[in-house]
């Protein structure tokens, strides 16, 4: 029998990373080949038409998963429904703006969006924060969805992982697929902390084989932890399709599974796991199982990661302090 059509609400559809996102969607790659999909795209009303346009170019792909598409400017609207929802569009920093200028910019985006989330969306409903500040966005827009299960919002630190594999794998000279066990903890920022202690390259212990101090505090978090930055200073834009890539990641390992003796990273609401806050939503090393994430248990953390850990997590509560403070949360 046909299988009922899931849909995915994306908001900001008409931005690059919605440009690099909505054909991976539609061709089956976030749910599976054998999972058709409704696509429901938000966007402010000056940027419909450009949404619209590229509805026309979704449709000319002639995709045969993609069961239908339809465009809003109400959140209420585009989050009836929606079994799966990727937050995308989000409030950029522009110039002389103060971090509580973006939050609270971005508290008058994530707020609404949490409420229609709350009022409409299906009851399996999994959402992914992508605009930035991704895990406050998060925090912000879960806060106002009491009747949603708190465990069902997220926040992408999936393309700093996909970054910091990368990184490792370059440095000891194997491919990608080598590399396992890599985390990524705290906030997707500056302060973010790439863990290798508990890597594997091969099997065998990554920090072990990486056996270079200097260039794992002077190069390798450094490097990660600010991507971003040299993206944007290289491209002149922000990672695009890089950022869509790890969200399709996310959203696939989180409904069918991560593979078995490997786990990802997610920034999930913490249940006060390594010390980390309950209720913050921060970046743990995770598996999925059965639709849902769980973080893994009993990794020892030494003075290094400690010291790192605690950091970026500081900083998460900072970000959520001033929320609470501008009536957000
Ligand atoms: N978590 C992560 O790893 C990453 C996060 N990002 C963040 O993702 C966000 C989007 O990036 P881009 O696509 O490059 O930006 P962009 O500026 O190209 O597109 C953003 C889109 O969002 C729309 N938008 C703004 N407010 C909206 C609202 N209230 N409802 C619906 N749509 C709205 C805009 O009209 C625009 O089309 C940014 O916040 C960026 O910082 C980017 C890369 C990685
Ligand atoms: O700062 C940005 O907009 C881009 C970003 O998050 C990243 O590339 O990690």
């Amino acid at each position: 029998m046909a299988q009922v059509p899931v849909n995915v609400t994306v908001t900001g559809a008409a931005g690059q990373i919605g440009y690099a996102l909505l054909f991976r969607i539609a061709s089956g790659q976030l749910l599976g080949p054998d999972t058709p999909v409704k696509l429901r795209l938000l966007e402010i009303p000056q940027a419909v038409k450009a949404a619209e346009g590229t509805a026309m170019e979704l449709d000319d792909c002639a995709f045969p998963l993609l069961r239908g598409i339809d465009i809003f400017d109400d959140p209420r609207q585009a989050f009836d429904g929606a079994n799966v929802a990727l937050l995308v569009g989000a409030r950029p920093r522009t110039k002389g703006m103060e971090r509580g200028d973006l939050l609270e910019a971005n508290g008058g985006i994530f707020k609404p969006q949490g409420e229609a989330i709350n009022a409409g969306a299906a009851d399996d409903i999994r959402v992914l924060v992508v605009g930035n500040p991704a895990n406050t966005n998060a925090l912000i827009a879960q806060a106002h969805a009491p009747d949603v299960p708190a465990e069902r919002f997220t926040a992408m630190t999936r393309l700093d992982h996909n970054r910091a594999i990368s990184q490792l794998a370059a440095k000891l000279g194997v491919p990608v697929t080598d590399i396992s066990k890599l985390t990524i903890w705290g906030n997707h920022s500056a302060t973010q902390y790439p863990d290798i202690f508990h890597a594997e390259v091969a099997g065998k212990n990554a920090a072990e084989a990486v056996n270079d101090e200097a260039w794992l505090s002077g190069t390798f978090i450094p490097t990660v932890a600010k991507r971003g930055a040299a993206i944007i200073e290289a491209r002149g834009a922000s990672s695009a399709a890089s950022a869509a890539n790890a969200a399709i990641d996310h959203v696939h390992d989180w409904v069918l599974g991560t593979p078995e003796g490997d786990w990802t990273s997610a920034a999930i609401v913490s249940d006060g796991s390594y010390g980390v806050p309950e209720g913050l939503i921060s970046s743990f090393p995770v598996v999925s199982r059965d639709g849902r994430w769980e973080i893994v248990q009993g990794l020892e953390i030494d003075a290094f990661s400690r010291e790192r850990i605690d950091a970026s997590v500081q900083e998460l509560t900072e970000e959520r302090d001033a929320v609470r403070k501008l009536g957000l949360i």
